[in-house]
């Protein structure tokens, strides 16, 4: 089955969202000019048909929308309703681009399918096992102070919504973060929103061998994310401060201390859904407050306060949203220069809640 977000786009710009060859022509254009002529954005159009792998849908939605407002201008439609993921997304990458006029547009097209065009041409060319990534992210910051590596998930517009690539990105900082000289890693968000979950548009991007492909690599990818966190050799700690939805509340069992902001609500609608509880929730959730009240949340979506997750079990403690950064972090940094042998306990400790 193809690719929905390119099955759609293919209607507005049917000539440039098929994958069918691998892109070992350079994109010939007139740099010199430094402006993309009707023929370079054709055959940027053209190349685009070459790729023979899949660019990922971000860049596939920044080729729809620089196309769209190449060949249209500003974006006029109506905005899709939240749950029209592809549309909404296809509407986004669109209207994010505003007045940009249609030459500049042109031009950023010809300039991103060239970039395209180098990047798979240069990475086919990368010794196997070379690390070739960049230390950047895109999607988190991170830093490393006083002890304490800071994991702060920063798509403040998107509510902290976890897409592949923040997967890929938190799994990258908790391997650096655990080898590196910190004493504690802390996971927080920026923004009103510490996470609200996986983003819905992660479904979105069908693969070519159809939704059981996506389904496997979804699942490849899920259980991957969730090792990083039960394998996670150092103290972790969540600064949970604001609400927080699905796969980020879950995965707070897997959590060594979570601290919540009074602001901070615990939401695991599943079953509106239509999905089953992850991050190994069915388990922890079960252990940390019952089967009573697990049920509640897990299977019923019942949405808890800061203050009744604190008196379920599954929040450390709560604290008035004006004093949190203060406290928490204060309380931190005093964990954080305790002897190094804390490690063992922790040990023990997470070993203990598994058998008890
Ligand atoms: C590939 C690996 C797969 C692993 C599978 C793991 C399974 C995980 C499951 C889950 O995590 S289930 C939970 C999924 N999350 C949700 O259902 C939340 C959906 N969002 C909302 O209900 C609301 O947006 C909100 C979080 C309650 C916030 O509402 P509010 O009215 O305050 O703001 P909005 O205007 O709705 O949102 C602002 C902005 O952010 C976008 N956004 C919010 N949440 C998500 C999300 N989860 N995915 C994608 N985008 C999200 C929203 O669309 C708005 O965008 P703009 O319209 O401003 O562009």
């Amino acid at each position: 089955m193809a690719n929905p977000a390119w099955r759609l786009a293919q209607r507005s710009c049917p000539s440039h969202l098929q994958v069918v060859s691998f892109p070992v022509v350079q994109l010939h254009m007139n740099r010199t000019a430094m402006r993309a002529s009707q023929k370079d954005f054709e055959n940027a159009v053209n190349q685009v048909k070459l790729l023979k792998k899949d660019p990922g849908n971000e860049v596939k939605l920044k080729l729809y929308a620089l196309y769209k407002q190449a060949t249209e201008g500003p974006c006029d439609m109506p905005k899709p309703g939240v749950f029209d993921l592809i549309n909404k997304a296809k509407w986004d990458a669109w209207n994010t681009l505003g007045t940009l006029p249609k030459e500049t547009a042109r031009q950023n097209y010809v300039d991103l399918v060239s970039s395209l065009s180098s990047s798979l041409e240069s990475s086919s060319q990368v010794e196997p096992g070379t690390d070739r990534k960049s230390t950047a992210y895109e999607t988190l910051m991170v830093t490393s102070e006083d002890g304490i590596t800071k994991i702060t998930l920063n798509r403040p517009a998107k509510k902290n919504a976890i897409n592949i690539e923040m997967y890929h990105e938190i799994m990258r900082a908790l391997k650096a973060a655990s080898k590196d000289d910190s004493s504690i890693t802390v996971l927080t968000g920026n923004g009103d929103y510490y996470s609200s979950g996986n983003d819905l548009t992660n479904f979105t991007d069908i693969p070519p061998g159809g939704v059981e492909e996506k389904a496997k690599n979804s699942a490849i990818l899920l259980r991957e994310f969730v090792g990083c966190f039960i394998d996670f050799p150092k103290p972790l700690i969540a600064m949970v401060n604001g609400p927080a939805v699905g796969i980020s509340v879950t995965i707070l069992g897997l959590f060594d201390a979570v601290y919540a902001s009074d602001r901070a609500t615990f939401h695991t609608p599943f079953s509106h859904l239509g999905q089953s509880p992850e991050g190994c929730s069915s388990y922890t959730f079960l252990k940390i407050m019952g089967p009573a009240k697990a049920t509640e949340m897990l299977v019923f979506g019942k949405k808890l306060t800061a203050g009744e997750a604190c008196a379920q079990g599954l929040v450390t403690e709560v604290f008035p949203d004006s004093t949190f950064q203060k406290e928490v972090w204060t309380r931190l940094k005093a964990f954080a220069k305790l002897p190094p042998n804390v490690s063992i306990h922790l040990l023990l400790l997470r070993t203990l809640k598994i058998i008890s």
